[in-house]
């Protein structure tokens, strides 16, 4: 997978250099580019925003920069011209499904979850255009779903100063699941929200620290409790954190928690 980030604060996307991403990029598993959107300015204050049109509190991005930016992010350039590996050019007659997704955090788009973070991780590419400020000028969206599939993305209710935490959120959820990055795959079937339920508490050495010990199952050797003790526990703990989770779950399977019995 390709991974193009456009931001005005690149440095902000380095930690995708580190740990398993920085290893996987290591091994060309994952491919990712950070592109400082002032590259597509061209007046001498290298300007990226303005006021908002209708007045009101803030900035809004101006969409020149952008436009030239994602124009050049479609055919694998950055503001220098080609970077990594090559892009395919769009077909005038491409179909849209082959188009990369753009993602574009922003506090009015769709909530993340590991089911759309699946979904991302099938896509040979994606594109994160971060805002900042109010906003980017909306016209870009519109011109961007010419070429690519937009799509407005949001961590949650809540807002951010910017998308570039979100950015590091994606693709990070993303690039983990890619075959091959995280050492035991295993370990990802086993987590929070891939069966729809948070996972069950984790224990390890001593069997008795500060007065507290773990629970005698994990340490009897039955696998078969074992497993029923953390399908129960997992229940459990979505039922007290998490109760829409659990909603969901049964509404979409009533059967869903007869295996916990
Ligand atoms: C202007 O760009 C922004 C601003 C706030 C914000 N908040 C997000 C969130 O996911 O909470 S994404 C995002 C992008």
């Amino acid at each position: 997978m390709r991974v193009d980030v456009v931001s005005i604060f690149p440095a902000y996307l380095e930690p995708l250099g580190l740990s398993l991403l920085g290893r996987a990029q290591r091994l060309g598993l994952l491919e990712v580019h950070v592109h400082d959107l002032r590259g597509w300015t061209e007046d001498r204050h290298r300007t990226v925003d303005d006021t908002p049109a209708g007045g009101g509190a803030g900035m809004v991005m101006l969409p020149e920069p952008w436009g030239r930016a994602l124009d050049a992010v479609r055919r694998g350039e950055g503001p220098e011209g080609p970077v990594g590996s090559a892009v395919p050019a769009r077909a005038e007659d491409g179909a849209a499904d082959d188009d990369p997704v753009l993602v574009v955090p922003s506090p009015s788009g769709r909530r993340l979850d590991q089911r759309l973070v699946r979904e991302l991780a099938g896509e040979p590419r994606l594109v994160v255009a971060c805002g900042r400020y109010e906003g980017v000028d909306e016209r870009v969206l519109v011109d961007a779903a010419a070429r690519y599939r937009v799509l407005p993305l949001s961590l949650g209710d809540y807002v951010l100063n910017g998308g570039e935490v979100a950015a590091l959120a994606v693709v990070e959820a993303v690039g983990r699941l890619l075959p091959g990055v995280v050492g035991n795959p295993t370990s990802l079937v086993e987590e929070s929200h891939e069966d729809g339920l948070l996972e069950n508490p984790a224990y390890t050495r001593p069997p008795v620290w500060r007065g507290q010990a773990v629970p005698d199952v994990l340490l009897s050797g039955h696998h078969g409790e074992v497993a029923r003790w953390r399908r129960q526990e997992g229940l459990r703990r979505t039922a007290r954190r998490r109760p829409d989770l659990l909603n969901a779950l049964v509404a979409a399977d009533p059967s869903a928690l007869d295996a916990a019995e």
